[in-house]
C-alpha cells in the first residue's frame, strides 16, 4: 500500500473564516502580456492548495506574485486583513510569508543544521562557518524542524552529500526555520524517486494545518495524493477550482489543459 494512504488528512478547510490569502482580480503583464490575467483567489488558513495548469499558464508568475517578487499591474494581494500589495518581498517575507523555490538554493559546502542556522540568522553570516565558533548542537527548534522534514539523521551531514530528495527537504526545513504562517512551493516534488515523492506528500499533508500551504505541481499522481482543493489556471486565469473528482470532470479543464486523454492520463 502507498505509505501516504496512512497519513489521517485534514478535512477539507471551509472558507467561513477571513482567508490568510487573497488574491484579487490580480493582473501582471510583460510587455503587454497578460501572465497572470484577473486572478481571484482565497486560501484558507491551515489549507493545503495545488495549483495546476499546463506549461506557460502561470503558476510561478502567480506564485513570484504572491511573494512580492514581482509587483502587479493591477489588482491587490491581501494577508488576512492587511493589504500587503507592493510593500516589497521582504516585507513580505516577515509577515510569515516563506517561498521554496524548485531549485534548492542551499550552501553545499555547509552541513544541515549550518544551513538551518543561516535560514534562521543563527549563524548570521555565511563565512562566519570558516570558523567553529558558532553552535554545533540544534537548538531545539533546529531539532524540531530536522525531524519534521526527516533530516535528523542527517544533520551533521554536508550538503554536498544529501540526495536530491532530502536537498528539497533541506531547502524547505530552511523555508520553515522562518516561522512561516505560509509556505508556497513550486513543484517540491520535481525529479524525485517514488519513495522520495511518497515522503514528500506525506510532509506537506503533516505541515497543513499548522502552515497554510500553497503547492505548484505537475505531477497528476503527486497532486492527487495531497490534494484538497485544485485550482486549474490557463493562459494566466483561474479556469476552474474545485475537488480533484470535480476537476477531473470539468470539460471545460480537459478541453484546455489536459486533452481528451482526460486527467487520469496527464
Ligand atoms: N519575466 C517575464 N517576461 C516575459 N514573459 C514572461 C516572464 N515570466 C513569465 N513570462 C511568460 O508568462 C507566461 C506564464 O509563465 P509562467 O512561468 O508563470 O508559467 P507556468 O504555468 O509556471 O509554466 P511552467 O509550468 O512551464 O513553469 C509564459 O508565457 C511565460 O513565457
Amino acid at each position: 500500500m502507498n505509505a501516504v494512504a496512512n497519513v489521517s488528512r485534514p478535512a477539507a478547510v471551509p472558507m467561513a473564516a477571513m482567508p490568510i490569502l487573497q488574491a484579487k482580480k490580480l493582473t501582471v503583464r510583460f510587455d503587454g502580456f497578460p501572465a497572470v490575467r484577473d486572478v481571484d483567489l482565497a486560501i484558507a488558513d491551515g489549507e493545503l492548495r495545488v495549483i495546476i495548469g499546463a506549461n506557460g499558464a502561470g503558476k510561478s508568475t502567480l506564485l513570484d506574485l504572491l511573494c512580492g517578487k514581482i509587483l502587479p499591474s493591477e489588482g491587490e494581494i491581501w494577508l488576512r486583513e492587511r493589504n500587503i500589495t507592493g510593500i516589497g518581498e521582504a516585507a513580505i517575507a516577515r509577515s510569515g510569508l516563506g517561498r521554496k523555490f524548485q531549485t534548492p538554493t542551499v550552501f553545499k559546502e555547509m552541513t544541515v543544521l549550518e544551513n538551518l542556522q543561516v535560514a534562521s540568522n543563527r549563524r548570521v553570516r555565511v563565512f562566519e562557518n570558516l570558523f567553529d565558533w558558532l553552535p554545533s548542537r540544534p537548538s531545539d527548534k533546529e531539532a524540531a524542524v530536522a525531524e519534521r522534514t526527516g533530516l535528523l539523521g542527517a544533520i551533521n551531514r554536508r550538503a554536498s552529500e544529501l540526495s536530491h530528495g532530502q536537498l528539497q527537504w533541506l531547502e524547505l526545513a530552511m523555508v520553515l526555520s522562518q516561522d512561516p504562517k505560509i509556505v508556497l512551493l513550486d513543484e517540491p516534488a520535481a525529479g524525485m524517486t517514488a519513495a522520495e515523492t511518497d515522503k514528500t506528500a506525506e510532509l506537506l499533508l503533516d505541515l497543513a494545518g499548522s502552515h497554510t500551504v500553497l503547492v505548484i505541481e505537475h505531477d497528476m499522481a503527486f497532486v492527487r495524493l495531497i490534494c484538497r482543493t485544485i485550482t486549474v489556471m490557463h493562459q494566466g486565469a483561474v479556469l476552474a477550482e474545485g475537488t480533484a473528482a470535480e476537476i477531473e470532470h470539468n470539460p471545460a479543464v480537459i478541453e484546455a489543459y489536459l486533452g481528451s486523454a482526460g486527467l487520469s492520463h496527464a
